[in-house]
């Protein structure tokens, strides 16, 4: 694992690259209040690494992360997503290619209500039919959740609500993984499975992002960049 300054080697074929953000701007304005959240962030990450996000509250983890899986738009800047620009592009198009290349857990879950797991997952994988892809009852046996397969959202507990959030992420086989503290509500056993688990979708040659306070996520991952004052901390 190594410290990293986040920037931008711009020899990599794009192949290689599962997402790469250069100089993202997101300011925030709220009356005559403006935050500047992320302030010129480039940010890369290579197929088949792990790369976890650190700093402290406020630096502009959560920020990044929505901007590079094209949930919000950055003000300066782009984020292209397996040679794909997904910035600066309308919301329809953001989507698709989210749903087709982009696994995402957020810290607010990412399920429906009234579904019931499987049904969660299953969704997840309609935009991309592709044969060879993890069926379902395997995603839930990869995360632990096989035997609540059945339940809905609002019966599981925090641990089971992050696996069933990481099952749905990983549903369309993405190339680019982005999780928000995907271990936050974990026990050790369960956070030991869940960092195998995405050490080994890393070795598949997907590119692995998480925001994480963990230590363990941190000893896994590949490289580690550090935000501060919504930049990359030398
Ligand atoms: N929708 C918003 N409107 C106004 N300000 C926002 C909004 N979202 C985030 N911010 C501000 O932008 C800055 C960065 O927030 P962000 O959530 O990215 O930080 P973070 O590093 O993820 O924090 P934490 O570790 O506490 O989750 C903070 O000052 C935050 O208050």
């Amino acid at each position: 694992m190594t410290v990293s300054s986040g920037a931008v080697a711009p020899a990599l074929p794009t192949t290689e690259i599962a997402v790469e953000a250069r100089e993202l701007y997101r300011f925030y304005r709220s009356g005559d209040e403006e935050t500047l959240a992320l302030r010129g962030v480039s940010v890369q990450v290579r197929r088949g690494e792990t790369v976890a996000v650190l700093g402290p509250s406020g630096s502009g983890k959560s920020t990044l992360l929505v901007c590079l899986a094209g949930l919000d738009e950055p003000d300066g800047g782009a984020v292209h997503v397996a040679g794909e620009r997904i910035s600066h592009r309308p919301e329809s198009e953001r989507a698709h290619l989210r749903a087709r290349r982009i696994g995402v857990l957020l810290q607010s879950d990412n399920l429906i209500t009234h579904l019931d797991v499987r049904a969660n997952v299953r969704l997840a994988q309609t935009a991309v039919p592709r044969a060879g892809g993890r069926g379902v009852d395997e995603l839930l046996d990869e995360v632990g959740l096989a035997h609540r397969a059945r339940a809905l959202p609002q019966e599981l507990s925090g641990g089971e609500l992050a696996r069933a959030g990481l099952a749905v992420a990983l549903a369309n086989g993405p190339d680019l993984l982005l999780a928000d503290e995907p271990t936050g509500e974990l026990d050790g056993a369960a956070e030991q499975r869940v960092l195998e688990l995405l050490r080994s979708r890393a070795s598949e040659g997907r590119g692995v992002l998480i925001v994480t306070h963990s230590p363990e996520a941190v000893r896994v991952a590949d490289r580690v960049v550090v935000l501060r004052d919504g930049r990359v901390a030398s």
